[in-house]
């Protein structure tokens, strides 16, 4: 049996505030005694499930998200930028197949979670750093490429996103998020000795860092020393 805190972290690739927290978490899994559990669901179910609004709907939100965006992705090096139409991006064209495709990479990793995390990132960097499409079957084929996801594996993917079963297994993730009380994203599931107890956004992991026991401090100090992989990527260019 694992002594590892268990975290379960919800996402979807439409939320930009969703990236910070998924990189955040990745690279704190390995300094924190946690187990992390990536779960990727669908934030339209759970606006509609919550009877929530997108905040970029209210436009001081808007407004105010747009700069905070920019500064929090500097202060957690994560090389996010805005599309050039975020409301196309965010309501037109949605995260619904991207999510499908997710979770049928999740369905064929069976145990792992290598490749859910590497093609999450890909999907977030085309639509939050490259305004690049991430709706076309031709789209997902591309970021699953550059994750590093093989042929094979991409086919049987995009053959799959489709089926009933995926389906309902992101319908599934998107209501587990709910029932634990989800109305936005990121959702992080903390299980405190059987309990969950969450947390919404990508501000509160020196919450998080207290109720596991973890050294504020050293959390603190320690966000510029965690390394961040997009530093070294830009070196491989
Ligand atoms: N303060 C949070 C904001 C997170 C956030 O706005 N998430 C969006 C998706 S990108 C959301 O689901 N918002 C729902 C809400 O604000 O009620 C953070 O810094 O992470």
């Amino acid at each position: 049996m694992t002594s590892k805190k268990v975290i379960e972290l919800f996402y979807d690739v439409v939320s930009p505030y969703s990236w910070l927290g998924f990189e955040v978490m990745c690279r704190y899994r390995h300094v924190w005694n946690i187990e992390l559990k990536l779960c990727p669901a669908f934030l339209g179910g759970v606006m509609q499930g919550s009877g929530n609004k997108p905040p970029g709907v209210v436009p001081n939100k808007f407004m105010y998200m747009t700069k905070d965006l920019k500064r929090a992705a500097e202060y957690f090096d994560v090389p996010l930028q805005a599309p050039a139409d975020p409301f196309e991006v965010m309501f037109k064209k949605g995260s619904l197949s991207a999510m499908r495709f997710v979770t049928a990479v999740q369905e064929q990793e069976k145990g792992g979670d290598k490749l859910v995390e590497q093609v999450s990132r890909e999907l977030w960097r085309r639509i939050w750093s490259e305004d690049k499409d991430i709706t076309e079957a031709a789209s997902l084929a591309e970021a699953a490429k550059k994750a590093g996801l093989s042929d094979g594996v991409i086919k049987d993917a995009l053959e799959t996103a489709a089926s009933k079963e995926i389906k309902d297994k992101l319908k599934d993730a998107t209501q587990k998020a709910l029932d634990y009380g989800a109305f936005g994203f990121p959702l992080l599931v903390y299980h405190r000795n059987g309990s969950p107890e969450i947390f919404f956004g990508s501000d509160r992991f020196e919450l998080l860092a207290h109720c596991i026991g973890e050294e504020t401090e050293s959390f603190i100090f320690s966000l510029t020393t965690v390394p961040s992989p997009f530093k070294f990527m830009a070196h491989l260019g």
